[in-house]
């Protein structure tokens, strides 16, 4: 792996070796596979010190967090209503009520006398005196004194102080990635900037003589690049760095130099094409020449073969040319893999059983992915599996997972359902 300038030293090189199989491996579950990367990966950037909150979205964190304050800072209001010392048990009574109010942001600095109440409003520290608030809707201000018909247990309609976070209390783990609830949770306590890990720097090759990018002269023999944008667009939106190796003719020399320029500039890089075993497919071959290869062929449609290879000390996962296999090889295998890399915990996609809205037989002793979408609480399939239909992954909103043992499935058989959300996108 190549380093950046603030890359810290101690970050440990993956093996040469991490994605060797045992031998006589023939095909692997997609458990073992996963189990593989989990064991063999681990993170390989270095740390940024004292990001600001505004920049830290997508970013994961280097260092446990602990609160500097409590959360809230004080005992204080929950509504707009009327203070005083709790419980209020017989009723109907009527409390004269003191001149002046407790505002958020503005406190009533004096003791209410007992007996009393106090205008206050939601978020306004409680005065002295006060423990329980009644809502304004279920009381009545007649000539000065509060009328209240209900009972009230003291501490009524009262948030205490560190009842959220107490200071010093760890508020977030190391390894977790920060989205804007997290965030929040940073500034409620007044932290300013946090130590995050650098963004794992991700390379987006694509190879094929047939392809071409958007806006390239073509012919009938050629098609557009779908994956490069397709792959590029979810690392960013994974919060990485996206680095653009851009496409490569099927020739070797081609590949090797888009493979050597990733090695320089990348911390992973992503290929798609030129894997399977045909004349063409120079990737693996290259690879081969030049790397530790291993072709994982996994017992999972689409997506069967996955080159994952060390190149110049850069991991590369060589993904399936087909558009459907390229996203599924992307999201099931290299998701996971690459936040394991980027310093964040490695993640078993969030998965919901719900009935199935379709039929199917399926082979044993392979996995099936099949792009889904939940509609009315069923689950619903597209129509065709075809590996190169592109409006269905457009029409998705997640994957059905059929497990390796999985055979029969008709309307009403709950399947696993993972949206794409699960995995960050
Ligand atoms: N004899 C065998 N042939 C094939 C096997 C096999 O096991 N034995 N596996 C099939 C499966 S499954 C897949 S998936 C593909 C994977 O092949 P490659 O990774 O070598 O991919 P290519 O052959 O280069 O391309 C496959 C397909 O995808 C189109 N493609 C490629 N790149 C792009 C791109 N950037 N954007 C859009 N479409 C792309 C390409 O034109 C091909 O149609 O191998 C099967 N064959
Ligand atoms: O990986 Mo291929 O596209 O399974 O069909």
């Amino acid at each position: 792996m190549s380093s950046s300038a603030n890359q810290e030293s101690t970050v440990k090189p993956l093996r040469n070796d991490c994605f060797a199989l045992p031998p006589g491996v023939n095909w692997t579950p997609v458990d073992e596979a996963l189990e593989r990367l989990r064991s063999r990966l681990h993170p390989v950037v270095g740390v940024e010190h004292c990001v600001p909150l505004s920049q830290l979205n997508g970013r994961i964190l280097a260092t446990d967090v602990f609160a500097p304050r409590a959360h809230p800072p004080s005992n204080n209001s929950a509504v707009d209503g009327y203070a005083f010392a709790g419980p209020l048990t017989e009723v109907p009574c009527a409390l004269p009520l003191v001149d002046g109010r407790s505002a958020a942001g503005e406190p009533y600095r004096e003791q209410v006398p007992e007996g009393h109440a106090i205008r206050i409003l939601t978020g306004a520290v409680m005065p002295a005196g006060t423990d329980t608030v009644v809502l304004e809707e279920d009381c009545e201000v007649i000539n000065g004194q509060l009328h209240l018909n209900g009972t009230l247990k003291a501490g009524a309609n009262r948030r205490l102080a560190g009842e959220d976070i107490q200071v010093q209390d760890r508020i977030l783990n190391a390894g977790t990635r920060l989205t804007p609830t997290q965030i929040s949770v940073l500034a409620s306590v007044g932290v300013e900037s946090v130590d995050v890990y650098q963004r794992l720097r991700v390379g987006v090759l694509s190879t094929g003589d047939e392809v071409k990018p958007v806006g390239a002269p073509i012919t009938d023999w050629q098609i557009y690049d779908a994956n490069r944008p397709m792959l590029s667009s979810m690392i960013t939106q994974l919060g990485y760095e996206l680095i653009d190796l851009g496409h490569v003719l099927d020739r070797p020399e081609a590949v090797k130099e888009a493979l050597e320029r990733g090695a320089e500039q990348c911390d992973l890089i992503l290929t798609s094409g030129g894997v399977s075993a045909g004349d063409e497919d120079h990737v693996s071959k290259t690879l081969k020449a030049h790397g530790e290869i291993s072709n994982w062929r996994i017992a999972i449609k689409p997506g069967r073969p996955l080159a994952l290879a060390m190149f110049k000390g850069t991991p590369v996962v060589g993904l399936p040319g087909n558009p459907v296999a390229a996203w599924v090889c992307a999201l099931r295998f290299g998701a996971p893999a690459m936040a394991l890399m980027a310093g964040a915990e490695w993640f078993e996609p969030q998965s919901y059983l719900v009935p199935a809205n379709f039929s199917k037989n399926k082979k044993p002793g392979r996995s099936e992915m099949l792009r889904a979408r939940v509609r009315d609480g069923k689950v619903e399939v597209f129509g065709s599996e075809g590996s190169g239909r592109v409006t269905g992954l457009a029409w998705s909103e997640g994957m059905v997972e059929l497990d390796e043992s999985a055979r029969q499935i008709e309307p009403g058989t709950p399947v696993k359902f993972i949206p794409y959300g699960s995995f960050g996108l």
